[in-house]
């Protein structure tokens, strides 16, 4: 079911896919369910494994990037992951079957992510969006903001691992080492303010002069990180190993020329044409199956669903044919 087909009989746009304040900039509100699965096991939210669950869709980065490291991590045993329909309904995120999504909620055959929010808080109040860490134990969220879901699944499970997987033997110090911790905050600011979200508050700016407050800076930063891999010369962003600044650019840029370029009109460039080295980048992390990239970088990837995903985000009936090609080769 497409969403153009859900506004009211007066073709009043429903509340959900009101994105855009009434200036034409889109703001993304805060997560509100913040608590830590900690490897203590004496926590509110003790690391154990069949405990925790991850709700996601294929098409939302953010759901991706908490899926990404789980696979990354080798935490598919240990944390149980739930597929919805990427598709956004006027009451959210459900459960329906297609898309990769499973009919019914697994934990209590509900049928629409905002049931789980209401079971963790009754008087919840804020938008129900994945990714989504559920605790089965306690039979609450505990967290939805997937910048610190992924910091959990970086360590707080590593006593379940194999050593050779545990952050601490890990040669460049695992995914956020020390020493390496504040120039990655440093870009994990500028990139998620301008790329990362600034692709989605330039598709969803309602205004020519919102849109272009936020596209020009898009296109710097993609610019400032092309010559961030030239001057380092290194295979990925911060060295021979991959870290947390790869992971929250891959699952941007992965949808960059396949559906922001046209969906979300971020089309002043190209990944594959004007950015050589954020290209061979991007491709080295999508083909690569190695010690490094465990292949999670491709398994968790489903071009399938970007297109379509933004489309109906924008609430288009139309999905573009192209490109010919969703990533190249190496
Ligand atoms: N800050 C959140 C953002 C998550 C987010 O906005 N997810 C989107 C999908 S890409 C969502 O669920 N949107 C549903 C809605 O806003 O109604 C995070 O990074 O985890």
């Amino acid at each position: 079911m497409s969403q153009v087909n859900q506004d009211d009989a007066k073709g009043h746009v429903h509340a959900i896919y009101k994105m855009a304040d009434k200036d034409g900039q889109f703001r993304r509100k805060a997560s509100t369910f913040r608590s830590y699965v900690s490897p203590d096991l004496n926590s509110e939210f003790p690391a154990e494994k069949d405990r925790y669950v991850l709700y996601i869709n294929w098409g939302c980065p953010w759901a991706h990037r908490a899926n990404l490291v789980r696979s990354l991590k080798g935490l598919e045993d240990i944390i149980e992951l739930v597929v919805m329909d990427f598709i956004l309904t006027p009451e959210g995120w459900v459960f329906n079957g297609s898309h990769g999504s499973m009919e019914k909620d697994p934990l209590y055959g509900f049928t629409k992510l905002s049931q789980l929010y209401f079971k963790a808080d009754p008087d919840y109040e804020g938008r129900y969006t994945v990714p989504v860490l559920w605790d089965k134990k306690r039979e609450t969220i505990v967290n939805n903001e997937s910048s610190e879901i992924i910091r959990m699944f970086y360590s707080a499970f590593d006593h379940l691992l194999p050593d050779s997987q545990r952050e601490v033997n890990k040669p460049g110090g695992g995914l956020f080492p020390e020493n390496l911790s504040k120039e990655i905050e440093d870009m994990n600011e500028w990139v998620y303010d301008k790329v990362n979200n600034g692709v989605y508050k330039t598709g969803f700016a309602t205004t020519q002069d919102a849109y272009l407050s936020n596209v020009v800076p898009l296109f710097e930063s993609l610019d400032r990180l092309e010559k961030h891999l030239e001057d380092r010369g290194t295979k990925y962003l911060f060295g021979d190993h991959i870290t947390e600044a790869d992971i929250r650019l891959y699952t941007t840029l992965i949808r960059f020329d396949v559906a922001y370029f046209t969906i979300f009109r971020c089309n002043y460039k190209m990944i594959r044409y004007d950015y050589p080295r954020l290209h061979k980048w991007l491709r080295v992390l999508y083909w690569e199956d190695n010690g490094e990239t465990k292949g999670a970088f491709k398994k968790t990837t489903h071009f399938e669903t970007y297109k379509e995903g933004y489309s109906k985000a924008m609430r288009s009936p139309i999905i573009p044919y192209g490109p010919a090609i969703d990533i190249m080769s190496l």
